[in-house]
């Protein structure tokens, strides 16, 4: 998953007289020069058969056809009476018509009466219409068998021998529910490609499926670096903070469709790294991690994958850290660890808001690619946005928003800086301000990511 060698910052010095030069200038990606390499480096996983509760948000890669007809069988929509439609017609509240009761069906009944000239049965709403009944008339249109004559409000305790009066005409298939009239046996019912969701499911129960053939929901393990971070809840010493990027990065990823565990924070210690990562491989698609990415001194993130190997190029570390034009964000480490073919892993920059910006243009996409899904970018619009814009040259600018469908403007939500993560929740959306761009006008159309949909 490393970059290509033309990607390298550091052009060897050897006896062509370069040693004598200055430095190459180390090299910079743009945001869709990384997002390209990262997404090329991975692919939908493979198809799985998978019990339906834990295909929930997976991409259906099979047409389902339904083997039987729903309903199954002819059954009642109401609680009432199975009658002949010739018995009921003419019938009133002051003549009505006076039907032998010759049984009570229940919803999953097996056994049926059959209902001849001058009778009907009780039967209760899913249960099979018996032969010879051509329509249910609801309990409150008939006396409930209570011999009075009244309509009834509900039905009552069953009564051998009883008798009922319906109180006006049913028409032949009133209140019947027909066998397949919902869906026929052999109708495809979902093609591949849907994207299974409580209903979806539930139509698969329906019609018998237990289990589905999917793409599974990508695993994906969060975890934090950084040995000044302690747990929410935990006191916090002189010079510590609590561990937020675990929490908005597993979240994150359970919203882009992931099942996502949240490993908590490591600290900046080599083997422990070493080992809680090894841990990790056997239940991972995916590994996230934050922090240790820059140029700091006790960055021992860089040093452990490096050291870590796997992927194609076996023992050889297979992590590549790059500096992109792009602002909060610049640090970026990615390439796969561990195994045969290695466990993608993305490694993001510390700063909470880089953390997550970084987490939505590179991590999220690998997640909906990983999925199967069609979408897997986050839907960018136009918006008018009534404030003046600065951003560094050089750099695209990831400012959080605002955004107004309504009225199709944009306003910035708190400053640029990468450590502001109260303004980052109140935003729904990033304004982009462009690399060639350092100052934009009142009322500029800029780009903005939508966050929520
Ligand atoms: N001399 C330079 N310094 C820095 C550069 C640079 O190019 N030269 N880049 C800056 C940029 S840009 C970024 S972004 C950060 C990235 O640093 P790291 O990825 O190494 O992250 P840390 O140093 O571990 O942490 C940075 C910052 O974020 C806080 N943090 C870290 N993890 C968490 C967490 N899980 N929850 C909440 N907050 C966290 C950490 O305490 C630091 O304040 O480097 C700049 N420096
Ligand atoms: O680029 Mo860093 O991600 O600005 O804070």
């Amino acid at each position: 998953m490393t970059g290509s060698t033309e990607h390298s910052t550091t052009p060897a010095a050897c006896c062509d007289g370069s040693a004598d030069r200055p430095p190459a200038a180390p090299r910079f990606w743009t945001v869709d020069e990384h997002r390209a390499d990262v997404l090329a480096a991975v692919g939908p996983l493979p198809v799985i058969e998978l019990q339906l509760l834990d295909a929930q948000g997976c991409r259906l890669e099979e047409d389902v056809v339904a083997d039987g007809d729903l309903p199954p069988f002819d059954n009642s929509s109401m609680d009432g009476y199975a009658v002949r439609t010739a018995d009921t017609e003419g019938a009133t509240d002051t003549y009505p018509s006076v039907l032998t009761v010759v049984g009570d069906i229940a919803a999953g009944a097996g056994e049926l009466p059959k209902v001849g000239p001058g009778q009907a049965a009780r039967i209760m709403t899913g249960a099979p219409l018996p032969p010879g009944a051509q329509a249910v008339a609801p309990v409150e249109w008939t006396d409930g068998g209570t011999g009075t004559g009244l309509a009834a409000a509900a039905m009552t305790a069953p009564v051998a021998d009883e008798e009922v009066r319906v109180l006006r005409p049913v028409a032949e298939g009133a209140h019947i529910r027909r066998r397949g009239s919902d869906v026929a046996a052999g109708t495809t019912v979902l093609t591949a490609g849907t994207r299974l969701g409580p209903t979806q499911l539930g139509l698969l129960a329906a019609v018998g499926r237990a289990t589905v053939k999917v793409r599974p929901r990508p695993r994906v393990v969060v975890l934090s670096t950084g040995s000044e971070l302690v747990q929410p809840g935990e006191p916090v010493g002189p010079g510590q903070i609590a561990d937020s990027n675990s929490f908005t990065l597993t979240a994150a990823a359970q919203e882009a469709g992931a099942i996502a565990y949240r490993v908590g924070a490591v600290p900046d210690d080599a083997d422990r790294l070493r080992a809680v990562l090894e841990d990790q491989l056997g239940r991972a698609d995916l590994i996230v991690t934050s922090g240790g990415v820059s140029v700091g001194a006790y960055d021992v993130v860089k040093e452990v994958f490096e050291s870590f190997g796997g992927g194609a190029r076996g023992g050889a570390a297979n992590v590549e850290f790059r500096k992109l034009r792009m602002q909060p964000g610049k640090p970026q480490g990615f390439g796969r660890i561990g195994g045969a073919a290695g466990v993608p892993l993305l490694a993001l920059p510390g700063n909470p808001v880089s953390a997550y910006i970084s987490f939505e243009l590179f991590v999220r996409p690998v997640i909906r690619t990983m999925l199967g899904a069609a979408d897997v970018h986050r839907p960018v619009v136009r918006a008018l946005c009534p404030s003046a814009l600065r951003s560094p040259a050089g750099r695209r600018q990831f400012l959080r928003g605002s955004y107004s469908a309504a009225d199709g403007t944009v306003e910035p939500v708190g400053g640029a800086d990468s450590h502001l993560v109260g303004a980052l929740a109140r935003a729904n959306c990033l304004i982009t301000v462009p690399e060639d761009t350092t100052e934009l006008p009142a009322g500029s159309e800029v780009d903005v990511v939508l966050l929520e949909s």
